[in-house]
């Protein structure tokens, strides 16, 4: 593209705001991503604020009357805390770590959903001091420990995981409805109706509803009515057994996002209209009046709003053609490559180039040779160390899932809007790495030179 031309919208997966600008440059909301790799240094993760909020209100919007819970676990700090209780949606949260950020952001509790197949003592300590709206009973050996927590003056509210046996199209290791699984409790055993009755003994508890979550990166509907079916007709025998009609059924999250230009999503303004009117009319064949229905989208509030920026570092000629592009991160910033063959987009950005395009794939630095960060990607044949790479649809379960292998300190978050770039997440130190770590009595401390960081060989 050339100075003349107007920029061009990057589309799905990139962000709402995203453009390709002039001399090839990635502007997102307004802020130019090479500058902002100067600025904070590589990897960077970046948000765009005005894409989680314009996602926060489609929900809204879809699901008029229902309660949107946010799914923390895709992402989260104190920012993005903020940026979800100011569109007023719900947070699910599943560690006292996650509700320790919830609630030094001043989060209101009673908009909490706490959620864990094996919660600690820890855990259910911080939900029962912060006052969460819900938590989510997920096995029965629960039921007694929340009580325990709870009193006939302050009764704790529950919903009950149940396990509605629905198989769905997506990565063994996120799919989460069929009977055999670690989480929840299985309707067709009878455990579901069992914790149910235990429930009810308990006069420090309310049972509020039912939940479920059948799987993440979903990209069907009809699953999702299958397993609604399948509560609305718990939600009758509960009825019929106990005499109790519950108010309110939580379907969790797992819709799918676009992972490639033009790729399948699944859309809540698709979703939204089919849950609502499948609820209706199973409940009034059930006789039943229509429950408060909450769903708990993480990804498809997060996922698209957020981009990593690498520095290449090293390029290898692979036997065969193509070559490996080495950057500054990898499975330590973002694993999903790594665990689920999960694709992201990637780009060059910074400098435009004429070159043809040649096979390329993208490695990480760390010390295995899985780590690779995108197999096979299509980027001009005179990429070289000091370039910038940006991966789209890094928003979800990147920065959530970090790790330090290799004592790679973890990258800052960088939050976009209207042309404003602001540090929400500071970068990790080597300070930091180290402060958790006793050193050995007697050991005197010397001090290291300090380096610049690797990754800015040329000025790109
Ligand atoms: C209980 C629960 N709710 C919501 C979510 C959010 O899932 P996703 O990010 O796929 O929407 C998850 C994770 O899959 C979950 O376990
Ligand atoms: N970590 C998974 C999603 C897990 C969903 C958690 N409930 C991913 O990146 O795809």
């Amino acid at each position: 593209m050339d100075s003349t031309q107007t920029p061009v919208p990057c589309g799905a997966p990139w962000p709402h705001r995203a453009v390709w600008a002039t001399a090839g440059e990635l502007v997102i909301d307004g802020v130019a991503m090479a500058a902002l790799a100067r600025r904070y240094g590589t990897p960077v993760y970046v948000m765009a604020e005005r894409d989680v909020r314009d996602r926060c209100r489609a929900y809204r919007s879809a699901l008029p009357g229902a309660e949107i819970a946010y799914a923390g676990k895709a992402f989260l700090c104190r920012e993005m805390v903020r940026w979800i209780e100011e569109e007023g949606l719900w947070l699910d949260l599943a560690s006292s770590g996650e509700l320790a950020v919830a609630r030094t952001a001043g989060f209101p509790p009673e908009r909490v959903l706490v959620h864990g197949n094996a919660k600690t003592p820890r855990d259910l300590a911080a939900a029962l001091d912060l006052g969460v709206g819900r938590i989510v009973v997920d096995s029965i050996g629960e039921i007694n420990r929340i009580a325990a927590g709870a009193s006939r003056a302050r009764p704790q509210r529950v919903m009950l995981r149940v396990t509605p046996g629905v198989t769905t199209r997506t990565h063994p290791a996120v799919a989460t409805g069929g009977e055999d699984q670690k989480f929840g409790l299985s309707i067709s055993s009878g455990a579901a109706l069992e914790a149910v009755r235990r429930v009810l003994d308990h006069p420090e508890l309310v049972l509020t509803g039912l939940h479920c979550h059948i799987g993440s990166q979903l990209g069907e509907v009809r699953p999702y009515l299958i397993a609604l079916r399948r509560l609305v007709a718990l939600l009758a025998e509960i009825r019929d057994r106990h005499g109790r009609v519950l108010d309110e059924l939580n379907l969790g999250g797992g819709h799918g996002v676009a992972t490639r230009p033009g790729g399948a999503a699944l859309d809540v303004t698709r979703l939204g209209p089919r849950l609502t009117a499948t609820l209706r009319a199973a409940c009034a064949a059930c006789d039943l009046p229509v429950p408060r229905l909450f769903v708990e989208p993480g990804r498809a509030i997060a996922a698209a709003a957020g981009v990593t920026l690498y520095r290449v570092v090293a390029i290898k000629a692979r036997p065969g053609g193509g070559a490996y592009v080495a950057v500054d991160g990898g499975m330590s910033d973002n694993p999903r490559p790594a665990l689920y063959g999960a694709h992201h987009e990637v780009a060059l950005v910074g400098r435009r180039s004429e070159a043809p395009l040649r096979t390329m794939t993208i490695a990480g630095r760390h010390c295995e040779a899985g780590d690779l960060l995108a197999a096979d990607v299509a980027l001009p044949a005179d990429v070289r160390p000091g370039d910038l790479l940006a991966f789209a649809g890094t928003g979800a379960y990147n920065h959530a899932m970090a790790s330090n292998y290799n004592l790679v300190a973890r990258p800052p978050v960088v939050a976009v809007r209207a042309g404003t770039a602001r540090l929400i997440v500071r970068a990790e130190t080597e300070a930091d790495l180290l402060a958790r770590d006793m050193a050995p009595a007697g050991v005197a401390v010397r001090q290291g030179r300090t380096v610049e960081p690797v990754g800015h060989p040329g000025k790109g």
